[in-house]
Parts: structure tokens; C-alpha cells; sequence
């Protein structure tokens, strides 16, 4: 049975990595891919992984039609046996509606990844539409890492270093970018909800205003009761 699967996770998890395996894999064994994507960092009608990986690939914006494409393809006399969808965070609503035809109607497997939700723990509506209609939604197995080691399950926006919780929900960047640029930074909830990035961290321990804490100097806690 053809499937629509949402492969999901944070930024820098391996999407993109993964859906190059996908594409190696399947074209090794002879099967046609058409591969779409919209504002990779690499740039226009790329896809690219941080391994290094990249390939050509079709680039969509808002007003793109995922079904009439396919459909002029394939009357056309050309031949696609599955769809790699990246950066599916971007995509409307409706073109997601249309990737669920590609697989009912044309019988042909989708593999979308994407980002869940954005820099203010919101999701993404072209995310929200492929959780409601995938058959399969995949968390990535290689789980990126906050800084204080535990797993990042958010996307931070910083602007001249500083987290920011406001401001357009597409900014297209990177992570480890200079602290003068717009940037991004994966964390666990509980550094998001602090605002607590590896920098903010990293400064406030280098405070002169945190003390280290000396257990002979802490003040004796009064007797209960
Ligand atoms: N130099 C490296 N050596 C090994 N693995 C790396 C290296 N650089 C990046 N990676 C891996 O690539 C992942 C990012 O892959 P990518 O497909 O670009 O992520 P995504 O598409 O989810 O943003 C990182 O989480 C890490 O596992
Ligand atoms: C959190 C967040 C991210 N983006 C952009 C930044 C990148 O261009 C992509 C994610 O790419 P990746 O391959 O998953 O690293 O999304 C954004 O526009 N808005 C956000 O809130």
C-alpha cells in the first residue's frame, strides 16, 4: 500500500540525511524519485544534508501544485515511483492535501520531513495538515542534543545572540551561525521555557555575579516543628 509518512523531529536531527538515504537506496534498486524542496540553505532546487550529501531537486513555493505536477509528469510519459518532500514545515496546508492524493489517487508513496514547530514551540501549518493526514509519523532515532546534554526537543531563534521568542515563523537560516546573524539553536523544554541557550548559559556561569556555592557558608535551615 503506497503510504504518506512524516518523517519529523527538531533542526539538525538528520532529515535531510535521511531522506538522501531513502533516495540512494531506493534509486540503487532502479526506482525513479521526484525529489521537491523549498529554501534549503544550499540554495534554490537543492537538497542538502550538513554530512555534505546534496542533490538536485524541484523547488516549490507557496502557489506549487504537488498533484498537477505529478499528473503532467506521468501523462507526459515520465515515470515516478515515490516523492521525497523536504522542508515540509513550509508547505501549505493545501499542498499537503494534494501529496494524500499523490499517494491515493496515483498510488505512489510520499515521504515527507520536516521540522514540527517553530522557534515559539508553534506548529508549523503545513506540519499540523501532515500530522492530521500521514499514515505514519517518524520522530528521527538520532536525537539532537540540548547543551546541557539532555534531548532537544525544541527550535530556538536568536537574533545577535540572543534568543527571541517573536518575529516572522520563516526566517530561513542555520544552526551554528555567527552570534551577529539570525540564527538557531536546538534545547530541551525545559532550557526554551528559560530562554537558556548554550550562550545565556555559558555567560551566566561566568558571572562574577554567581557565586560559587561553598556548602560550609550555606545558613543552617531552622528545626521544623
Ligand atoms: N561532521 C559530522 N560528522 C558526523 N555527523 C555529522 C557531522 N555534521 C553533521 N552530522 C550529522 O548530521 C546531522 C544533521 O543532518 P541534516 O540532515 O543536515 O539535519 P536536518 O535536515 O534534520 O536539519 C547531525 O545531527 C549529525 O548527526
Ligand atoms: C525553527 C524555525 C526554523 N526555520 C527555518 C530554518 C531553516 O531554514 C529551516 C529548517 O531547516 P533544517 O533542515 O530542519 O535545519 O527552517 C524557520 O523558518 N522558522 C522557525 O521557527
Amino acid at each position: 500500500m503506497p503510504e504518506l509518512a512524516f518523517f519529523s523531529g527538531t533542526m539538525d536531527c538528520g532529515k535531510s540525511t535521511l531522506a538522501l538515504q531513502i533516495q540512494h537506496n531506493r534509486s540503487a534498486r532502479g526506482l525513479q524519485g521526484m525529489i521537491f524542496t523549498r529554501d534549503d540553505r544550499a540554495g534554490e532546487g537543492k537538497l542538502s544534508s550538513r554530512l555534505g550529501l546534496v542533490t538536485e531537486a524541484v523547488e516549490t513555493d507557496d502557489h506549487f501544485d504537488f498533484h498537477g505536477h505529478l499528473v503532467r509528469h506521468l501523462t507526459a510519459g515520465g515515470r515516478t515511483d515515490y516523492v521525497i518532500a523536504d522542508e515540509a514545515q513550509f508547505l501549505t496546508p493545501e499542498q499537503v492535501d494534494q501529496l494524500a492524493r499523490v499517494v491515493d489517487d496515483l498510488g505512489i508513496d510520499v515521504f515527507a520531513f520536516g521540522i514540527t514547530t517553530d522557534f515559539r514551540t508553534r506548529l508549523f501549518p503545513g506540519s499540523q495538515r501532515l500530522i492530521e493526514l500521514a499514515d505514519r509519523v517518524e520522530v528521527l532515532q538520532v536525537e539532537a542534543l540540548c547543551w546541557c546534554g539532555a534531548r532537544a526537543t525544541h527550535n530556538a531563534r536568536t537574533v545577535g545572540g540572543q534568543m527571541v521568542v517573536e518575529g516572522a515563523q520563516v526566517v530561513v537560516g542555520d544552526v551554528r551561525r555567527p552570534a551577529d546573524e539570525v540564527g538557531y539553536e536546538v534545547l530541551c523544554r525545559r532550557h526554551h521555557r528559560r530562554r537558556l541557550t548554550a550562550a545565556a548559559a555559558r555567560a551566566g556561569a561566568l558571572s562574577p555575579e554567581t557565586l560559587p556555592v561553598d556548602p560550609a557558608q550555606q545558613p543552617v535551615p531552622a528545626p521544623r516543628g
